[in-house]
């Protein structure tokens, strides 16, 4: 709850300061905004031209086109030869007139079924593409976003960066302005005055349009902001709602929800009344060329009684065709004038933050990847040395929610205060007159980077002067209270993270200099709180598989190490044994059951070092008991490096080294005895825990 009291408070603030910020921000953030050549420079990553189709499709264009042009012609033609009485021309040209319809609908009906083709396949490369990238960022981006979010913007970006660069867009666009295009000639040959006239109204209509649709625009990109708000707050609450159920607080979190709706309210009625205003504006360039016209008829038919009865005849034609030169009016308007504003239609939003989203780019960095791509995986024999490790968060700027403004508020409540306060408030201010709209950063980055430099040294050390070496088959345990860095500890080793200071070797080679799939295939992680997907029990067992082939026996002897076999195989609780389903997120097992598994998973794996965060903490004592028979079993495994992190010592006394961690130092270390002799932290630590035990 306090993540939503925070983003309550930062979209509050937020809010307000871009009211009275916005103005100032928008000026200098006006580079910012992607223009529409970085949209189509953007789309043609996922643009994959099949010639064959291009040109087929091209054609047809080509061909419709000039047919939808012609048309108003022939009509002429068709109405020239009727007044002339020249039967056998009037034959030909409606000849001509059903061959050109035939021949549309055929070259439509083929085209349609090419979209058709050409769009499903252009939404799955889409959505691959944008799913291989989201899974090349390092996982700082992923602890910064929500899922839902997430998942949104791979399903409705894919969607309409499909819709926007499908060949279908194309042909209706073209024929729509080739269908006005030749209107507009049409009423030309008709009567210049008549089309000068109707040209005028249409650019001042499509000017007023071009205004509103910038206010309609700024509306709309408020409201895409409080509606994402929504979202996240009503992420929060219902992954939360066991919590709200038993604090009995549905009330307030419905009357916080309802107040969020209501703000939202207020701006969508704005864009409501814009959009009225839109077509009101156009009614009435509509009604303006309308009585224009007949004014300019009426004089000429009055100067000039000849021309009268042809005009006149165009009449009705004419008033159609001035209905298109407000349309096009109205596409001039939003496609040429607004189109930077057009980045943030609600229509674009999707594609905006997929554009987001591929400018953030992973910073764990994978060296060797291109020489080692197709060899097999080499696994590591287990060796884990730190010298002079410090290490201290990175600054997030990964949130596709406007990350930033949450990073300056995290910073508040994690800064050390005996670290000067004025200078983080500029640096902070410094970030804040930085921050972009939408977060369209990438454009300032030298900047950012200044300011993130500044800013980092501002951040407190999590980890400071770590200097161990853990040699392979060795048992280490982590000790320390809460908060003290043990399993920042866990994540350097698993490189989620890099080290600016110090170095980390494994097997004496730099971490940075390790393939990324050799590092993470040679390390098993069980962690306090399993993950399991919402398959079988072998399924999730086997997931740890580096090359998904397993066999029975084998399977089966890691059930048995991990204590799987304990009760996979009672055929009364579980009747279909290793098939059981697990539900969504292991719901259907105990913590011990789904630990045990998650054992059996990280040892399916072969791996070389087995790390145990806390992997017995959340169980109760007699389930504890079980995995912890089990996890010393595996002390004499295949000879695997295992470091344990337990806040229970009983856990760790078997340990070969226990290094004790204070404030994100290594204070003590040693085996059990050694530590207890030694009369320090430890020995605190474990008579401490005998007390709470005893009382
Ligand atoms: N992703 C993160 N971003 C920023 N700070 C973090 C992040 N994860 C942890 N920290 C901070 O790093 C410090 C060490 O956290 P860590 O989780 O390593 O401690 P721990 O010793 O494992 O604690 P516990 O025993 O409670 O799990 C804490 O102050 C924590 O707030």
């Amino acid at each position: 709850m306090q993540y939503l009291e925070k983003l309550k408070s930062f979209a509050n603030c937020s809010l307000q300061n871009e009211v009275s910020k916005k103005d100032e921000i928008q000026k200098s953030k006006k580079k910012e905004i992607p223009s529409q050549f970085q949209i189509w420079r953007f789309y043609l990553k996922f643009m994959k031209i099949d010639w064959r189709g291009f040109f087929i499709v091209n054609l047809n264009f080509i061909i419709c086109s000039l047919i939808l042009a012609y048309e108003p012609f022939l009509m002429i033609e068709l109405k020239q030869s009727l007044q002339e009485q020249n039967y056998s021309q009037v034959k030909y040209l409606l000849f001509c007139y059903i061959v050109c319809q035939i021949i549309e609908q055929i070259l439509h009906y083929q085209e349609l079924q090419y979209y058709f083709n050409t769009n499903d396949i252009a939404r799955q490369r889409i959505q691959k593409s944008i799913l291989e990238h989201l899974f090349s960022l390092d996982i700082q981006f992923f602890e910064d976003n929500k899922v839902t979010y997430l998942s949104n913007i791979v399903q409705e970006g894919a969607e309409q960066i499909t819709s926007e660069i499908s060949y279908g867009k194309f042909t209706k666009i073209f024929n729509q302005y080739t269908e006005i295009i030749s209107q507009l000639i049409f009423v030309y040959c008709q009567s210049p005055q008549i089309f000068l006239f109707v040209s005028v109204i249409a650019i001042i209509g499509a000017i007023i349009n071009y205004f509103i649709n910038i206010k309609k625009q700024k509306s709309e990109k408020n409201t895409d902001f409080q509606n994402e708000y929504k979202v996240f707050a009503l992420d929060d609450i219902i992954t939360n709602i066991h919590l709200i159920k038993i604090f009995n607080k549905e009330q307030n979190e419905i009357e916080n929800l309802t107040k969020i709706i209501n703000d939202n309210s207020k701006n969508q009625n704005q864009i409501e009344y814009l959009k009225q205003l839109k077509y009101l504006i156009r009614n009435f360039c509509f009604h303006a060329m309308k009585l224009g016209i007949i004014l300019l008829l009426v004089i000429s038919g009055l100067e000039d009684s000849q021309n009268k009865s042809i005009i006149i005849n165009s009449l009705a034609e004419i008033l159609v065709y001035v209905y298109s030169a407000i349309l096009l009016s109205k596409d001039i308007s939003k496609v040429i004038i607004s189109k930077p504003a057009k980045y943030y239609h609600k229509k674009y939003k999707y594609i905006g933050k997929v554009m987001r989203l591929f400018e953030i780019k992973p910073k764990i960095k994978d060296n060797n990847i291109s020489s080692e791509k197709n060899q097999p995986i080499q696994y590591l024999k287990g060796s884990i040395k730190f010298e002079n490790v410090n290490f201290k968060y990175p600054i997030t700027t990964d949130s596709l929610f406007k990350q930033k403004q949450i990073d300056k508020q995290d910073s508040e409540v994690d800064y050390d205060s005996s670290e000067s306060e004025s200078s983080l408030q500029d640096c902070n201010q410094e970030l804040d007159s930085h921050s972009s709209l939408d977060g369209f950063d990438s454009q300032n980055s030298l900047d950012q980077t200044q300011l993130k430099d500044k800013y980092k040294l501002q951040r407190k050390y999590v980890l400071q002067n770590i200097n161990f070496e853990i040699k392979p088959g060795q048992l280490v345990a982590f000790v320390g209270m809460s908060g003290s860095g043990k399993s920042t500890l866990v994540k350097l080793i698993e490189r989620y993270y890099d080290v600016e200071e110090g170095v980390i070797m494994l097997d004496d080679k730099n971490i940075k200099d390790i393939p990324l799939n050799y590092l993470r295939g040679s390390i098993g992680l069980v962690n306090q709180e399993p993950s399991l997907f919402d398959n079988d029990i072998e399924y999730n067992i086997t997931y740890g598989c580096q090359d998904g082939k397993y066999t029975q026996e084998e399977l089966r002897q890691i059930c048995d190490v991990s204590g799987v076999s304990e009760f996979v195989f009672d055929e009364q609780r579980f009747p279909e044994g290793l098939k059981t389903l697990v539900g969504s997120k292991g719901i259907k097992l105990s913590g011990g059951q789904k630990q045990r598994i998650a054992i059996a998973r990280a040892l399916m794996k072969k791996p070389s070092i087995l790390i145990l965060d806390e992997a017995t903490s959340s169980l109760d004592a007699q389930s504890e008991h079980l995995v912890q028979k089990y996890i010393d079993q595996l002390m004499g495994y295949r000879g695997i490096t295992i470091i344990v992190i337990a806040h229970r010592l009983s856990t760790i006394v078997k340990s070969d080294v226990i290094y004790v961690m204070e404030n994100g130092e290594i204070k003590e270390y040693g085996n059990h005895s050694q530590l207890i002799a030694q009369n320090g932290v430890y020995k605190r630590l474990v008579y401490h825990q005998i007390q709470i035990h005893n009382s």
